[in-house]
């Protein structure tokens, strides 16, 4: 398609919390700046009036770059001929639960979306979701989705890998440009590794540089792998905006590359690097490039790391092994 032509993004669960800040930001050129968007937006049924006054707002933004919004509750109209499809629609956890109980309730919500993405999306069409469980609702709906390849499938670790800048920052006094390499590994669950013997603050290795073992086990990996819980407990709901910012990010990256001297986490499919079992939906260090992915590879994994990457897709592949059960692929 030329560039002049709308990017066609479906966004599920627009009504929602996540909705309400993806939708706007989208359509003020977060992703494209210079590309107008059009939105297809997926709700059930009985949200539908709501996303109406959403789409008034939209409206009234007189947004430049807007060049349609067409909403509806029939996923195989709505993904007609899309070209990024965001799976934001699944229910939240609330207090005390963890994001992998959500299995059985949003599961089937992503076979059925993996068929119809399969049916009518468009040959170049990406697929992010953050509906948790982020990993394995990808995993559904790639399973679902058979002839659309494997690799345009990907899961939100985004708001994880930015969540961990965040703290390393505030730790360091650095700029959070300042920081480059951060890696999430595994599930984005509270199991999730970040990875600082990677990371580097300036050009110089980050765990070197914080020289604080017990800050890095007690501290910083708890904070960044319970900062969602964190959140439920403050504001009674889970993340939104910085979810909906980070969705963002994750897509801008992925479809218009990521910066050379640098790499950003995504989950995707594993062909079994870093010893990840094949098929898994697991997060990585990745770079973007022409609307591909590719897992740096080559780096060194210690006894430290291996111990947490192997607990977390360890988890990953129980749930693969729960939905394989349900009979969700
Ligand atoms: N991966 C990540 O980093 C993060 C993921 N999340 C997850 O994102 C999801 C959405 O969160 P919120 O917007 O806060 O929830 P929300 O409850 O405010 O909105 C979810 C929306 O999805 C809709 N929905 C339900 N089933 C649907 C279906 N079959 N098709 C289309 N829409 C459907 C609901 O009607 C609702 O409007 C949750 O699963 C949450 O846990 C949230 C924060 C971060
Ligand atoms: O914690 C939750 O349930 C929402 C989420 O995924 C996050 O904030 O990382």
């Amino acid at each position: 398609m030329t560039s002049a032509e709308p990017l066609k993004v479906a966004v599920t669960g627009a009504a929602g919390q996540i909705g309400y800040s993806l939708l706007f930001r989208l359509a003020s050129g977060a992703l494209a700046a210079d590309r107008p968007i059009e939105l297809r937006l997926l709700e059930i049924e009985p949200a539908l009036k709501a996303l109406e006054g959403v789409v008034m707002e939209l409206d009234d933004c007189a947004f430049p770059l807007l060049a349609g919004v067409e909403i509806g509750s029939d996923a195989e109209k709505i993904f007609d001929g899309v070209n990024l499809a965001l799976l934001v629609g699944a229910r939240p956890r609330g207090p005390g639960m963890e994001r992998g109980d959500l299995l059985s309730a949003n599961g089937a919500i992503f076979t059925a979306q993996g068929k119809a993405l399969n049916a009518v999306a468009a040959d170049d069409v990406r697929i992010g979701v953050t509906g948790n469980p982020a990993n394995t609702n990808a995993l559904i709906a790639m399973t679902n989705a058979p002839d659309i390849p494997r690799e345009r499938f990907s899961a939100l670790t985004r708001l994880d890998h930015n969540r961990a800048i965040s703290q390393l920052a505030a730790k360091t006094g650095a700029k959070v440009t300042d920081i480059k390499k951060m890696t999430i590994w595994g599930n984005h669950s509270a199991t999730q590794y970040p990875d600082l013997f990677h990371a580097e603050v300036n050009g110089q290795n980050a765990a070197e540089l914080v020289g604080d073992q017990a800050w890095l086990e007690g501290d910083f990996i708890p904070t960044v792998a319970k900062r969602g819980a964190a959140i439920i407990d403050a504001r009674g709901s889970s993340s939104a905006a910085s979810a909906a910012s980070a969705t963002i990010d994750a897509a801008r990256d992925w479809l218009f590359g990521s910066a050379q001297d640098d790499w950003v986490s995504m989950a995707v499919v594993s062909k079994g690097e870093y010893d990840v079992p094949e098929g898994l939906i697991s997060s990585f260090p990745v770079t973007t490039s022409g609307g591909d992915w590719s897992i740096v590879e080559g780096l060194e994994i210690d006894d430290f790391s291996r111990a947490r990457i192997d607990a977390s897709t360890a988890e990953l592949a129980d749930e693969r092994k729960a939905v394989t059960e349900l009979g969700l692929i």
